[in-house]
């Protein structure tokens, strides 16, 4: 460029801006980005509830969650966006065809029985079972946290919560631990759509395996799970020694923990923890997956945790101010589980609630106190403070390896 066109290009650039300030005045401000009022999107549809509430193992859980942030008047604080299904072609984005159309074909059908060889090959028995709409049910509860994904992608929340969502041990290819298709995954994926960078943190009783699986070979996304590793615990996965593979070495932080935490250790190894990530690895945007059978009174009977320990590391990543999908997870003790994620809804919305448990369809469910406290049992803490010392130090020593500047 010559001087001159460098001057002409400099004063057309002024005249450029000039006009673009005046069109942005001209607009009205349909997304105040600014604008820490923002309200926190809920994804919850009647036929959402009525389909989960169909899961085995958790029965009508989604129900008494629902209708315990509901009861506190929380719903009033938050944008409901309606879920919606997701595709086949987004479901394939992680799955294999072959699991996905198999699940499909048995999934309306009453005599499963003569694809029982089948089944038990994509992991669909015991842990997994087969029962009437379970293609529906993965994919409903799939495209709910799709949806809540999307409305962080339009920029219209800083916080998007599913409830429903957090199945982070299905494979591509297979079922595992009462998890069919990885909403997680697929939500990952859609935010990979805008976001370069995306940490994955896992507060679930158990590992983040198919999460961490799915992207363990990559940088751009960060995964850290905090959970029980014993030997026979399921999935078995996890340990201080799985650190990722390939360009993703290092990107793959696992905290293996023992019986009996409490909310006094964990809540500061994992905001030390998360607090090097940041620094480190600075996500543009948090997925978290809440799962709450590490609370006291699960029946896993492993960890000793409140809705408060969980609320302290959920309120430390909102503090970060970043994009945060917020999911569900495990959570067997079900009135305890609708406590702490009513708990964590309040949190998110930046609203108190009180203690005594409001009059409402389940109510008779959190006698005898009717308290949302979830109090600590006196079950022995096999997490002496050498080993969370040991475990600390090395996660450390690992995420201190990674850089995300040109290096
Ligand atoms: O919670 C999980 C999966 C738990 C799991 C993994 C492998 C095999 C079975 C399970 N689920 C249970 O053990 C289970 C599910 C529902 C209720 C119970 C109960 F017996 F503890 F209540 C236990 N992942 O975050
Ligand atoms: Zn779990």
């Amino acid at each position: 460029l010559g001087i001159n066109k460098l001057e002409h290009s400099t004063q057309s650039k002024n005249s450029v801006d000039q006009t673009e300030k005046q069109r942005k005045e001209k607009l009205p401000n349909i997304v105040d980005k600014k604008n820490k009022s923002q309200k926190v999107v809920y994804v919850y549809s009647k036929e959402l509830i009525q389909i989960c509430d169909q899961m085995q193992k958790i029965p009508c859980r989604a129900s008494m969650v629902h209708s315990l942030i509901e009861a506190y008047g929380l719903t009033r604080y938050m944008r409901v966006v309606e879920p919606r299904e997701a595709t086949e072609r987004e479901v394939l984005a992680f799955h294999d065809l072959d699991y996905i159309e198999f699940i499909k074909k048995i999934s309306n059908h009453d005599d499963s029985e003569k694809f029982e060889d089948e089944a038990t090959h994509y992991g669909l028995s015991y842990d997994c079972p087969l029962q009437q709409g379970l293609y529906k049910y993965a994919t409903m509860s799939s495209g709910a946290t799709i949806v809540a994904a999307e409305c962080l992608l339009q920029e219209t929340c800083k916080v998007a919560i599913n409830w429903c969502g957090g199945w982070h041990h299905a494979a591509k290819d297979h079922a595992s631990g009462f998890c069919y298709i990885n909403d997680i995954v697929l939500g990952i994926l859609k935010l990979k759509e805008k976001y370069d960078r995306i940490l994955y943190v896992d507060l679930d009783l158990h590992h983040g395996d198919g999460v961490e699986d799915a992207f363990s070979a990559t940088s751009k996304v960060m995964t850290v799970s905090f959970h029980k590793y014993l030997t026979g615990f399921f999935p078995g996965t996890g340990s201080l020694e799985d650190i990722g593979i390939g360009k993703g070495q290092y990107y793959t932080v696992n905290v293996p923990l023992l019986d009996g935490i409490k909310d006094t250790e964990f809540t500061p190894l994992v905001c030390r923890i998360l607090n090097k990530v940041k620094e480190t690895f600075r996500p543009e945007v948090v997925v978290c997956q809440c799962g709450a059978d590490g609370l006291a009174g699960d029946p896993m009977e492993s960890f000793n945790l409140t809705h408060k320990g969980l609320g302290k590391c959920l309120y430390f990543l909102l503090q970060w101010n970043l994009p945060t999908l917020v999911l569900g997870g495990g959570g067997y003790n079900l009135s305890n589980t609708a406590r702490c994620w009513a708990f964590l809804t309040a949190l998110a919305t930046g609203k108190q609630i009180p203690t005594e448990i409001p009059d409402h369809e389940y109510f008779i469910e959190y006698g005898p106190d009717y308290e949302l406290e979830v109090y600590p049992g006196n079950r022995k803490n096999h997490n002496t403070a050498h080993y969370l010392r040991q475990v600390y130090g090395a996660v450390l020593n690992n995420i201190s390896k990674i850089c995300t500047e040109k290096c």
